[in-house]
């Protein structure tokens, strides 16, 4: 069995001089893709994958609806679409959006354990209400630091009772409508609690990035770089030299795919044609792993895909 993601991304975190980027990615092929173009590591944007058949909001994956990140997605969503990402490139990190833990201590352990089983090498927990949104949209609430700190200590004590070597992410919102120091405060009780790396949600400024890598070292913090987000946009270069340990940019997949995907929807419907310059069906699917399996059936003795 190769080395696990988890095992592989405290190596690269271990690194001195290295910043860990993660693009964002949103299922199985999405993550094919960044595997492909050498991703050291991947981002899984928090989606939600409901099997009712309600209307889209938002979001879509190859297998079911996405949703607006409104606290909508449960942990079996989430659960689902990790398994589907670790399942890629098992020794490759995937760092995993977990939410708020999707309820109290209780849930927040099972969500822990979950993660840890579907092999993800790293998630977030956060102070948000349960009825959270976006770190980047307005009018967030966030819960009191107790119960920010019971989430955070659940997710450790489980986490460490499992002996596995998942990390355990400390996220906080509470930059918004709390305040800098507010968030710097919850952040700090986050290390007490015993977490592996912090995560500020939605800085303001060059200098609050510099100043919350100053102040926490040498406990390591993510960057969370959303594609027009409240954070000013900045390059991997530029997060390194500032301190950052993590790059994560959770959109970027998305973002690269819903104009294309609305242009050339909208073409078809409206003129009955497109305009996509095409791959062509076996270059679609050696994408998707055709060579490899189709190798593998030949080496085993199978017979059907003996000639190309
Ligand atoms: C990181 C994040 O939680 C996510 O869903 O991946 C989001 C990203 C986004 O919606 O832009 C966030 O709250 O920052």
């Amino acid at each position: 069995m190769a080395m696990t993601g988890a095992k592989r991304l405290r190596e690269l975190m271990s690194k001195e001089d290295h910043i860990v980027v993660a693009p964002g990615v949103y299922d199985g092929l999405s993550g094919r893709i960044a595997l492909a173009a050498g991703a050291e590591c991947l981002y899984m944007v928090s989606i939600a994958h409901p099997t009712s058949p309600f209307p889209v909001l938002f979001f879509t994956t190859s297998r079911s609806q996405t949703l607006a990140d409104l606290g909508i997605a449960t942990l079996n969503d989430m659960l689902s679409n990790a398994s589907t990402i670790t399942s890629l490139s098992p020794s490759t990190p995937v760092i995993a959006d977990a939410d708020t833990g999707y309820g109290g201590p209780i849930m927040v352990s099972r969500t822990v354990r979950q993660y840890a089983l579907a092999g993800v090498a790293a998630l977030h927990i956060e102070d948000q209400v349960q009825e959270k949104r976006c770190g980047h949209l307005v009018g967030k609430q966030c819960v009191s630091r107790e119960v920010y700190f019971a989430r955070l200590r659940a997710a450790v004590k489980t986490r460490d009772e499992m002996g596995s070597e998942m990390m355990i992410i400390a996220r906080t919102d509470a930059r918004a409508d709390l305040g800098f120091e507010e968030a710097v405060e919850r952040l700090k009780g986050a290390v007490e609690c015993g977490v592996d790396a912090l995560f500020l949600e939605a800085l303001q400024s060059t200098e609050e990035c510099e100043k919350a890598v100053k102040i926490f070292a040498p406990t390591p913090v993510l960057l969370n770089m959303v594609p027009g987000g409240k954070t000013p946009q900045m390059g991997v270069k530029q997060a390194k030299e500032i301190g950052f340990k993590l790059y994560i940019n959770p959109t970027l997949g998305l973002e690269a795919v819903v104009r294309p995907l609305q242009k050339a929807y909208k073409m078809l419907v409206e003129q009955g044609t497109d305009e996509c310059e095409p791959i062509g069906p076996k270059a679609l699917f050696e994408i998707c792993g055709l060579n490899e399996a189709m190798a593998f059936d030949e080496s085993v003795g199978g017979a059907a895909f003996g000639s190309k």
